[in-house]
């Protein structure tokens, strides 16, 4: 697929603290490509050097057949929230559309359209400031495509929005996608990434740590994890073959396995003297990956790595 967005060993400082180091990823055309990471890791700053809010001291940021960054060709909806309050909701979406040079009858259109898939219809005339919160949230959203963008870059976009709203963002950020927008999507909604995206790049204290298609990373690093209730001693849990961490909280342990182990047999490898009430064996999940990481306890090696 036709790459849209590259990032090459993009590095940025501030003073003397190196905030991001050799971030490397392209965004292609019809993907959603998520950027995931702890607090702090360094996603916003990525974002803010692509679209040239801040320079990068080293590295490069290209886009497909433009030399320099296409502003009108990017949609961008940043974590700050905040539109102009004192404006009317179709006003502030043609003066955007404007500073992007595009079409103002098509910009209404599009405008009214996108209004009413959200359940704003009829609010052309209310003034932002009388809107509610996530209401002004799909008013930034639908800023931030109303121009057609070729790149979109969205940050935290389904942060404070209701399960109802939040059905409605994913189902757009989809069919954007397969109308061929391409995607960068940074979200804390671990669920969500996981349902939604082709490819993910995760970063930690400003280092990537995977990248790679989601389906991959999935198979390298959603181990097997099983989860016995029953009081059992946590020194014979440990010494059971191909644990590699055990987890316990009152009678329930959860055993962390190898990667590759066959379930079944390992299943049959239990000895009789466990206490078990109840057991069940389970791949984790993206967002306990993320947890892992996060919280160091490193189950993730840098040679077990995933290449997009
Ligand atoms: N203008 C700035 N001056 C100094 N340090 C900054 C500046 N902007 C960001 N930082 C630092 O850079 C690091 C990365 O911040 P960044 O906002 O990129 O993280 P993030 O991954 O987007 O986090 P979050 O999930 O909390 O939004 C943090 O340690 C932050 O304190």
């Amino acid at each position: 697929m036709e790459t849209v967005l590259s990032v090459q060993n993009l590095g940025k400082s501030f003073k003397d603290k190196e905030i991001i180091k050799h971030i490397s990823f392209e965004v292609r055309k019809g993907e959603i490509m998520a950027i995931l990471g702890p607090n702090g890791a360094g996603k916003s700053t990525t974002i803010r050097n692509i679209m040239g809010i801040m320079y990068p001291d080293a590295g490069t940021i290209a886009f497909q057949n433009h030399k320099e960054i296409p502003r009108h060709k990017i949609g961008y909806l940043p974590e700050e929230r905040g539109l102009y309050k004192n404006v009317k909701v179709m006003d502030i979406l043609l003066y955007l559309a404007e500073l992007k040079d595009y079409p103002l009858k098509k910009a209404k259109e599009r405008a009214l359209t996108y209004l009413k898939k959200f359940d704003l219809e009829g609010k052309e005339n209310v003034s932002v400031e009388e809107l509610s919160k996530g209401m002004g949230q799909k008013v930034q959203f639908i800023a931030s495509i109303i121009h057609e963008p070729e790149l979109l870059i969205l940050d935290e976009p389904f942060s404070g929005l209701d399960p109802v709203s939040q059905e409605l963002f994913k189902q757009e950020i989809r069919n954007l996608a397969q109308k061929g927008t391409a995607i960068l999507l940074s979200s804390h909604q671990m669920n969500l990434v996981e349902e939604m995206a082709d490819r993910l790049f995760l970063i930690h204290r400003g280092q990537k740590i995977i990248y790679g298609n989601m389906d991959d990373v999935k198979t390298q690093y959603a181990n097997f994890k099983c989860t016995i209730r029953g009081k059992n001693d946590r020194a014979v849990l440990e010494h059971l073959p191909d644990v590699q961490r055990v987890e316990q909280e009152n009678d329930t342990s959860i055993l962390y396995l190898s990667k590759d182990v066959q379930a079944a047999s390992w299943l049959k490898s239990l000895p009789d003297s466990l206490t078990v009430q109840e057991l069940s064996i389970d791949r984790i999940s993206l967002h306990e990956i993320f947890i892992d990481i996060a919280t160091d306890k490193n189950l993730l090696q840098e040679e077990g790595v995933v290449h997009a």
